[in-house]
């Protein structure tokens, strides 16, 4: 069945996700192509935005496919993108509407919504809202039946490499309907697990702004290269090529637990234990922990401030 997909709100992952998938529109097999959506609605705050939504996305076609294609050439059926003015006709035209505007500008949205009186039943809601929970949406929409996803992610999702944790709800024979074809949309994004809603602030906390947490370890090893003198290029591949290559052995070693994997590094009185001594001794291990909770805290406050 032929669906349509709107993005509420199409900056930084809104964006990513439409690259994602996307991506696979163009790259991927008849049969896959037929689970993802052929039309596309985007909004944006204002008229310059929308206007640089659609050179984006044909850019990214161009990279992809090397090749000079159009958007209309690749099966998509329709692509449009409007401003937040037309934030209810992307609705009305989209089967599945994902949200992807800041936290404190749900509550003005889904108050235009409800006030639209829009018949939603047969709508799907995803959010990608850091802290606003789905009671918090059904309660504002006064609907108990729609299909309603909560959805966290991070930046590297725009390549396919991104981290997902995903909570489905609604109506059982409409989720049924739907979940296959939200879960291989949501695929395109890289890893995807599913969790209780109750672990979406914990996954906002570890997924969505991990990416900045192992940044910011990844700008204090490029910044110790050039201090003891190796060129900032090199300093950067090395540092970068250390944090892919462990990350692929912990995948690699079927999840072996960080410490043994740790353990291996450390020769007896050598450099690993040094520097691990140290790092503990200024509290590395605990303020990454500390970080991460905070961040968690701050999402659970998020949907609160209306
Ligand atoms: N950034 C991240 O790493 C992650 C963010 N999130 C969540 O994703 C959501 C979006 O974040 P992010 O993409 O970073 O934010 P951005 O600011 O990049 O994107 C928000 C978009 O919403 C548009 N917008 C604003 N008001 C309206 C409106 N009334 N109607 C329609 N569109 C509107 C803006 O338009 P314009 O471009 O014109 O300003 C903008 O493009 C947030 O809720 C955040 O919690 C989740 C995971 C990771
Ligand atoms: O910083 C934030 O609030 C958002 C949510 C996760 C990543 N960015």
């Amino acid at each position: 069945m032929a669906y349509s997909v709107g993005i509420l709100g199409c900056g930084v992952m809104g964006q990513s996700f439409l690259s994602a998938v996307q991506k696979c529109r163009v790259l991927g097999t008849a049969e896959e192509k037929q689970k993802l959506p052929t039309k596309f609605y985007t909004t944006n705050h204002n008229e310059e935005s929308a206007r640089n939504v659609k050179c984006v996305l044909q850019e990214n076609i161009k990279k992809i496919s090397k090749e000079e294609q159009l958007l209309n050439s690749l099966g998509f059926d329709e692509y449009e993108c409007y401003t937040g003015k037309d934030n209810l006709k992307l609705i009305e035209k989209s089967d599945v509407v994902l949200f992807s505007i800041k936290p404190y500008q749900m509550e003005e949205v889904f108050n235009q919504i409800k006030q639209a009186n829009i018949s939603l039943d047969d709508k799907v809601f995803i959010s990608l809202v850091a802290g606003w929970t789905i009671d918090s949406m059904r309660e504002l929409l006064n609907n108990k039946k729609m299909v309603i996803t909560r959805l966290m992610t991070n930046t590297p999702a725009k390549f396919g490499e991104g981290a997902v944790v995903v909570s489905h709800t609604g109506d059982e024979e409409l989720l049924s309907k739907w979940k296959g074809r939200l879960n291989f949309m949501i695929e395109q994004l890289g890893i995807m697990v599913e969790l209780p809603e109750s672990k979406m602030d914990a996954a906002t906390a570890l997924v969505g702004s991990g990416p900045a947490f192992v940044l910011n370890f990844l700008e204090a090893m490029v910044d110790a290269g050039l201090k003891m003198g190796i060129p900032y290029k090199e300093s950067y591949m090395l540092a970068l090529k250390t944090v892919e290559g462990t990350a692929k052995m912990g995948q690699l070693t079927n999840y072996t637990h960080p410490s043994v994997l740790k353990h291996q590094v450390c020769t007896p009185g050598g450099t690993t234990i040094a520097g691990l001594v140290e790092m503990d001794n200024r509290g590395v291990k605990a303020g990454v922990i500390n970080g991460i909770t905070e961040a968690a805290r701050v999402a659970s406050e998020l949907g609160k401030k209306k």
